[in-house]
């Protein structure tokens, strides 16, 4: 059992003559034990110095080795759900020596992707994906005559979304070779939610080791042949159990038992804590001080509000740590419900809720409010129902990369009719906005980045007035007026890049606040005195906020001309988030 991360490079002989799959399986069966021993060591020691997912990789080492011992790999296909447990396998992939790497500009990718290996059968980063993945290349290479093996890995976490089940239901009914491999270790980011996690647990308890009939039974109704419940960490159990459902014709399905964070103490006892790292810092490097994000200040906010608001009910799929959810569930846990990874769920539950006269809060990350889009259309705003969405990690995220960026909330939902969209430049603007929203009788979304931002000393009670105090809807800050003919209309947390620009060109500064209802009247008073205008958002410039500006100045005859600074039209690499900013928007 490993007690710290080693912070220089572990003795790994055996992993070092591992460069392909093949390497892996010249070895015998007893020496995959100390195998996953070194891989281990390495993996600790890379984490330490990149920082990233950390212990759901841990949880499968054993796993991984195993798969790539018995499989053909890449011609059969391991398609992991989600790709955060990913390390081992990049590093078995031919990868290792670029662990170093990972996450960083022009680096390893943080999950799985097809164009850095072919050993990437499929690209993740969402969740939940990987059935209905693995089915496809089982039934494609089935009808193409090729005799492959196409496994899926995913969590019990990722088992709770309702696609995931939308894949079994459909898997079973065909004669494909896949087999599903269930890692449950009892753990999302935070404690795995709902029914089929209690199921699972108390299962897992009366089986005391031997097949789980009651499991059996959820998996079999579904036609799929179940094994299971085994160690996942026991080669002994796991090579055999592999084996045989690998050697199986049809839907197979093995449920392993794993411990996230294994191996490593400190996150088998807090796997919340270590489910991802920072990278290590050099000893005598100056303690940074962590600055309160944006999250946190929703946190405080949403605290602060129940404490107001007895109707208050606050949401969360899966995400009660990242959206910052802690103090809230903690005060109000009656109050509180993370709903699992089911952020269609969510946003249904949020509305049957306002149906009945409550005022739910929605945290959801932008990237993953993409699952939703539907039920945000369909079931909330057709119905204008008081629902508010805290869109958290919206814009450029940093080293999760394309799959977590946030690029086009703004995009989807501005054309939304009756939807309320504010982009807060700061953390006191993000509080005014919360309010706002809140008190909004209908539907309303506010919009924050990942990270801190320029006011962080929101609200502390010293003011009361901000505390309650809500902004006039769809009217922006005029906040300088310039002499260049030119004005600078931001959108959101690039506001101090907006003022740079401005001061240094002597442009107009507005701060617009609301991407809808825009402030057509403050535009409409703009036009008449400048010729230009700059639009500045962390967001997709295709059908971003300058998209909405461009709109309402075209069918207006303005004859000036209009910059829009955004994403451009690409997918932005990881990097970190300063770096990724500098790519698209400071030109
Ligand atoms: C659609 C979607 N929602 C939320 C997330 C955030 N997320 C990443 S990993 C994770 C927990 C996954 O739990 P599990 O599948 O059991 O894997 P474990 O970490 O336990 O190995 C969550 C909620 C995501 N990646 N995708
Ligand atoms: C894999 C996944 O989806 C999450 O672990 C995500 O990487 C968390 O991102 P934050 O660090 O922004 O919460
Ligand atoms: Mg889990």
């Amino acid at each position: 059992m490993f007690t710290h991360i080693p912070t220089i490079r572990p003795e790994t002989p055996l992993l070092d003559g591992i460069n392909l799959p093949t390497d892996l399986r010249r070895l015998a069966n007893i020496q995959l034990p100390e195998l996953a021993e070194q891989l281990r060591a390495f993996l600790l020691y890379s984490v330490g110095q990149t920082g990233g997912h950390f212990g759901a990789g841990l949880g499968v080492v054993e796993l991984t080795i195993a798969l790539h011992y018995l499989l053909n790999t890449p011609d059969d296909h391991i398609v992991w759900d989600v790709g955060h447990q990913c390390y081992p396998h990049k590093i078995l992939t031919g990868r290792r020596e670029q662990m170093l790497s990972i996450r960083q500009k022009g680096g390893l990718a943080p999950f799985p992707r097809r164009d850095e290996s072919p050993y990437d059968a499929f690209g993740t980063g969402h969740s939940s994906t990987s059935i209905s993945a693995a089915l496809g290349m089982a039934v494609a290479d089935q009808l193409n005559g090729k005799n492959t093996k196409t496994v899926a890995i995913i969590g019990d976490g990722a088992l709770t979304a309702g696609m995931a089940f939308e894949a079994l239901n459909h898997a079973a009914h065909t004669n494909a070779n896949i087999l599903v491999v269930l890692n449950d270790n009892d753990m999302s980011i935070s404690r795995n939610e709902g029914g089929l996690a209690t199921y699972l647990a108390k299962n897992l308890k009366l089986t005391k080791g031997s097949r789980s009939e009651t499991t059996a039974a959820l998996f079999e109704a579904l036609a799929f042949e179940y094994q299971g419940p085994i160690d996942g960490h026991d080669f002994d159990a796991l090579l055999p159990a592999l084996t045989s459902a690998l050697s199986k014709s049809g839907p197979q399905f093995l449920h392993i038992v794993t411990k996230k964070g294994k191996g490593f103490q400190p996150a088998e006892t807090d796997p919340v804590g270590y489910h991802a790292l920072t990278k290590l810092e050099p000893i005598n490097a100056p303690q940074k001080k962590k600055q309160p994000t944006f999250a946190n200040n929703f946190g405080r906010w949403l605290l602060h509000t129940a404490q107001q608001d007895k109707k208050l009910i606050g949401i969360t799929p899966a995400m009660r740590e990242g959206s910052d959810l802690i103090a809230f569930s903690e005060a109000f846990p009656e109050r509180y419900f993370d709903v699992a990874i089911a952020e269609q769920h969510a946003l249904t539950f949020a509305a049957g809720l306002a149906c009945a006269g409550a005022k739910p809060v929605v945290a959801i990350y932008s990237t993953f409010l993409q699952r939703a889009y539907d039920q945000l259309i369909h079931d909330i705003a057709i119905q204008s129902l008081d629902v508010l969405l805290a869109v958290d990690r919206a814009g450029l995220v940093g080293e999760d990369g394309a799959t977590h960026a946030g690029c086009f909330d703004i995009a989807a939902m501005r054309c939304i009719p009756g939807l309320v969209i504010m982009t807060p430049a700061d953390e006191q603007e993000q509080w005014l906005m919360l309010n706002t929203g809140y008190h909004y009788p209908g539907p309303a979304a506010v919009r924050y980045p990942r990270g801190s931002g320029t006011c962080p000393a929101a609200p502390d009670g010293s003011d009361e007035a901000l505390l309650t105090e809500t902004v006039p809807i769809g009217k922006g800050r005029l906040l300088s007026t310039g002499d260049s003919g030119t004005a600078v209309l931001n959108f959101g947390p690039l506001l101090s890049d907006a003022r740079k620009l401005a001061e240094q060109e002597q442009h107009t500064l507005v701060d617009m606040r609301f991407v809808k209802p825009l402030d057509t009247e403050l535009l409409s008073i703009l036009m008449k005195t400048h010729q230009r205008f700059i639009t500045m958002e962390d967001h997709a410039i295709q059908g971003g906020a300058g998209s909405a500006v461009a709109e309402f100045v075209t069918q207006s005859g303005w004859n000036g001309t209009l910059k829009m600074l955004g994403i451009p039209d690409q997918w932005i690499e990881h990097a970190s988030r300063a770096e990724q900013l500098k790519q698209c928007l400071i030109r």
